[in-house]
């Protein structure tokens, strides 16, 4: 049998056990050496000076016959307690600037300009040219470490910060109303600690190197003070007669920074098993790309809670790139009605509600010619209405395992708004919040109100995150895919919930999905989407029953429990749909539709009534009593252009 070299290799370690007890021994010296040895390591006795190495001074003696084992035991607790101090600045400066650069995109570009080119560098050389910089001596070589230390705690923090500010929980947040120190304080600190700690256990036996290298040359602590590095400096002038002088200080400080590393190492390792962080967000700014014509469209007007015409949300890549995953939706939603959303994956179904629930971040932009919610104009934001949206606005995200921050208690989560931004006592917040996990049908929920979403499973978490909506006065719940995550036999389970949700609080639903059945299960009126279009919409039966745009007929025929003949294979949806980046004259569904002609792919088709409540974006609608009309409207359409 033979092994492939290389691969699988770890590079060779101490025992788990052998670190830690040499990182304990090195800290009970720390504490313990000046008040056993410091005696003997200040002692001068001119009789013993540059003594060699014997029983009496196993490392010999200094030119003022200071005993050097002492004096090399006592130096251990300077040249940790330097090191700690060195890794606590660059930690402190490292971790503000990574936080800012985490959550400020603006600034993260300069200040990531500043750490790429800083990281270039190693680190010891940066110390000594920041020890030039602040000054000889004890003080000045922990602020010159700590300065060379910053871009890699900064580094890191930027790292783990944009990863955590991605997760659904910090949307969650947002869309309560949160300000960026909420956030940092609440959702990202508590996620970024334990790798930003275990990063710093291993730099305190890198600065322990980096320190003495610095006293090595002079330009750490100077004398009387001393630590290994100074000791090291001063031996090794006599190496050659007494080897032990250099030799104690340069194994206490090889063996101090393994120590530290190692046990560093150890810990991520055990924690790095447990768990990953992963996640990823795009950069882009903000671009021109032409608006959809305003109209009149006829949406329930000034009786509707949500009221949505010609949002568009745009994003410009880094390289000037426009794309424009939501081109033009126009919908409204009365007081307590359920919408649902559907169409295939990218079609814009989450971009437009995160618009809705003002989740789209720079570089990401937001237009639209009317974006109202209740009396709030969410196109204009203030303080105000932001709290506003936090109580009468929530979100249900597609996976509750990240819309809940690992961190904190259900219970938390729960009152934590009321608490914080309501200034509701903590008695009665806990006491609605055990009402509100009840009302989900949470069993017992005392005790799921003091565990942690891991001691959960995914129903459990799905519902949990319906109570913190209930916490609030909840006028409108978006609902993004509530139950894909979600086993199957859970999946009914949610559904009902939402559905129950809505009638017992009176609050309008946006439901989205891709699947055209689950939605018609719950909803009162449906609309299609399409590569950033609404295409169709209609009530659920009518849409069911006589879907008026070639897509919604295909979606139906795709659908495994709607219409489709159980006898029948279901119909698979041939070909793709154009991207965010593409931009079309005509119908973007023309080269994928059956009943597509010249007129569909030189002239959009606009968002037209085609019934009762019914509006189609088509040339040529299925539904017979508008199809000849229509027909005439893109004849004058192609004429006029
Ligand atoms: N931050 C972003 N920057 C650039 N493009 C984005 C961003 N977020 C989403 N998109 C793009 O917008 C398009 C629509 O995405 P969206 O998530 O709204 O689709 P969806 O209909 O909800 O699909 P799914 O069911 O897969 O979630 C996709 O092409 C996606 O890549």
């Amino acid at each position: 049998m033979s092994t492939i070299p290389g691969r699988n290799r770890r590079r060779p370690r101490l025992p788990g056990g052998a670190s830690a007890i040499l990182l304990l021994t090195f800290i009970f010296l720390c504490i313990a050496a000046p008040l056993i040895w410091g005696r003997a390591a200040e002692s001068t006795m001119v009789v013993d000076a540059n003594q060699s190495m014997s029983g009496r001074h196993l490392l010999g003696t200094d030119d003022l016959g200071r005993d050097l084992l002492a004096r090399t035991l006592v130096a251990t607790r300077s040249s940790l307690v330097l090191a700690v101090l060195a890794t606590l600045v660059g930690g402190v400066i490292g971790i503000a600037l990574g936080l800012l650069s985490g959550v400020s995109r603006r600034l993260g570009r300069v200040i990531g300009a500043v750490i790429n080119l800083l990281i270039a560098f190693p680190a010891l050389l940066l110390a000594i040219f920041f020890a030039v910089l602040f000054g000889i001596g004890s003080v000045g070589s922990v602020l010159a470490v700590g300065a060379a230390f910053a871009p890699g705690f900064a580094r890191i923090t930027q790292t783990l910060t944009a990863s955590a500010v991605s997760r659904d929980y910090v949307d969650a947040s947002r869309v309560l109303g949160r300000g960026p120190f909420f956030v940092v304080r609440r959702h990202i600190l508590p996620n970024i600690a334990e790798p930003v700690i275990l990063y710093s256990t291993i730099h305190i036996g890198t600065a322990i190197l980096s320190l003495s290298g610095l006293s090595f040359l002079g330009l750490g602590v100077q004398p009387p003070a001393y630590d290994w590095g100074r000791l090291l400096s001063d031996g090794l002038t006599r190496v050659y007669i007494s080897p032990g002088a250099a030799l104690g200080p340069a194994v206490a400080i090889v063996l101090a920074g393994l120590a530290f590393n190692m046990v560093g190492e150890r810990l991520a390792d055990s924690i790095g098993g447990r768990k990953a962080v992963s996640r990823r967000r795009t950069q882009a700014a903000l671009a021109a790309v032409p608006t959809p014509e305003p109209d009149a469209i006829s949406t329930s007007g000034g009786d509707a809670l949500l009221e949505v015409r010609h949002l568009q949300v745009l994003y410009t890549a880094a390289d000037g790139t426009v794309t424009t995953p939501v081109r033009d939706v126009s919908f409204s939603a009365a007081a307590g009605e359920t919408v649902g959303i559907v169409g295939e994956s990218g079609s814009g179904k989450s971009v437009a509600t995160s618009a809705i629930a003002q989740l789209v971040e720079a570089p990401g932009s937001v237009r639209a010619q009317t974006l109202r919610f209740g009396d709030v104009d969410l196109l204009r934001p203030t303080r105000q209405t932001d709290g506003e949206l936090g109580r009468t606005m929530s979100v249900v995200f597609q996976d509750p395992g990240e819309a809940l921050n690992p961190a904190l208690k259900i219970g938390t989560h729960l009152i934590e708004p009321a608490v914080t931004h309501l200034h509701e006592p903590k008695p009665s917040a806990r006491r609605r919040a055990l009402e509100a996990l009840a009302g989900v049908a949470i069993s017992d929920p005392e005790r799921r109100y003091r565990q942690h979403q891991h001691e959960l499973s995914g129903g459990m978490k799905q519902r949990v995150c319906i109570a913190i909506s209930l916490m609030g006065e909840p006028k409108l719940l978006i609902a993004d895919e509530p139950t894909t995550a979600l086993d199957v036999t859970v999946q009914r389970q949610i559904l009902r919930l939402i559905a129950q949700v809505g009638d017992r609080t009176g609050a309008s639903i946006l439901f989205i999905s891709h699947d055209i059945a689950v939605v018609s299960e719950i909803c009162d009126r449906i609309l299609v989407m399409y590569a950033g279009f609404v295409v169709e919409e209609a009530p659920t039966a009518q849409l069911l029953a006589a879907p008026a745009h070639p897509y919604t007929q295909l979606l139906l025929a795709a659908s495994p429990t709607m219409t489709a003949r159980k006898d029948l294979p279901l119909t698979s949806l041939e070909g793709r749909m154009p991207g965010p980046g593409v931009d079309l004259p005509g119908c973007y569904f023309a080269d994928r539709c059956p009943r597509a002609d010249a007129t569909c792919v030189s002239t959009r088709p606009p968002l037209a009534e085609v019934g009762v409540g019914h509006r189609a974006s088509c040339w040529h609608p299925l539904t017979g009593s508008v199809q000849g009309s229509r027909q005439a409207e893109a004849a004058d359409a192609v004429g006029a252009a």
